[in-house]
């Protein structure tokens, strides 16, 4: 697998280790609602994806609490599992089950991964140019979402970047088919990430202690820790609870 190298990039990095996963939520809740007041006020628009696994699901309940202008907001996945979307496994379930469905989004302000063309290729195409569509692309330019949240694995993987797989080399597409112990996922890639006006990492627990020391160092290869790959144009926000931060204090 090639080197993986890229340009050092302008962001402004936050990392806030707070107490647990309450006070993360409280604060991911407080750092969105910014956003979206900012997005709304410039553009007019606010434009999320959301990440997958367990610690997002009580922001996305929180979020549901809101009253906010569901018509202006546009969601995307950042990664899926490939299931159908009524699997206990999907990112989309989740979301919609925690949020999504419980307030009143216009049904097409929900961008969710394609998974039924038994085929992740197909599919992963079928999302890149969605994306394309709606942010007007050019061939070769990259969509600026407002937020993308993000966890990150006990092995450093974020969305469904993997270690050691091809999807961290990809860098001429918006989305591409991970890979995690041979079952296919579709995933962002880290240049779509990177483009992002803010990337928002939310990571828990005590087996995270260790990939994020690795994820932190001045050196350490990123394609056995693909989370040092997210070095996003804007802002880059580390929002970790005590007992995954305790080696960073
Ligand atoms: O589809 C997924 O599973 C996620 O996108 C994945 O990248 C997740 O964010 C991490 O695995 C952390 O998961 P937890 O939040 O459950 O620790």
């Amino acid at each position: 697998m090639p080197k993986l190298t890229f340009e050092a990039t302008l962001m402004e990095k936050f990392i806030e280790i707070l107490a647990n996963k309450e006070e993360i939520t409280q604060r991911a809740l407080d750092i969105l609602l910014v956003k979206i007041k900012d997005a709304l006020q410039s553009r007019d628009q606010f434009t999320i994806a959301l990440a997958g696994g367990s610690t997002p699901k009580p922001l996305y309940e929180a979020l549901a609490q809101q009253a906010l202008p569901w018509d202006k907001i546009h969601v995307f996945w950042g990664d899926e599992r490939y299931v159908q979307s009524d699997h206990p496994d999907s990112n989309q379930r989740m979301a919609r089950q925690a949020w999504l469905d419980q307030v009143n989004f216009p049904p097409t302000h929900l961008h969710p991964m394609p998974t039924a063309a038994n085929d992740p290729k197909v599919d992963a195409e079928t999302y890149n140019r969605e994306l394309e569509q709606f942010f007007h692309l050019n061939a070769g330019e990259f969509p600026v979402f407002d937020v993308v949240l993000l966890g990150m694995g006990d092995d450093a993987h974020t969305a469904s970047l993997f270690p050691h797989t091809e999807a961290l080399t990809v860098q001429d597409r918006l989305i591409t088919v991970g890979n995690k112990d041979g079952q296919p996922r579709i995933t962002f890639t880290v240049p779509l990430i990177n483009h992002a006006r803010c990337v928002m990492f939310l990571v828990t627990g005590a087996n995270k202690q260790e990939p994020l020391a690795q994820v932190f160092a001045s050196e350490a290869d990123a394609i056995a820790y693909p989370s040092r790959l997210i070095q996003p144009v804007g802002e880059l926000w580390w929002l970790l609870d005590a007992a995954a931060g305790a080696n960073l204090t």
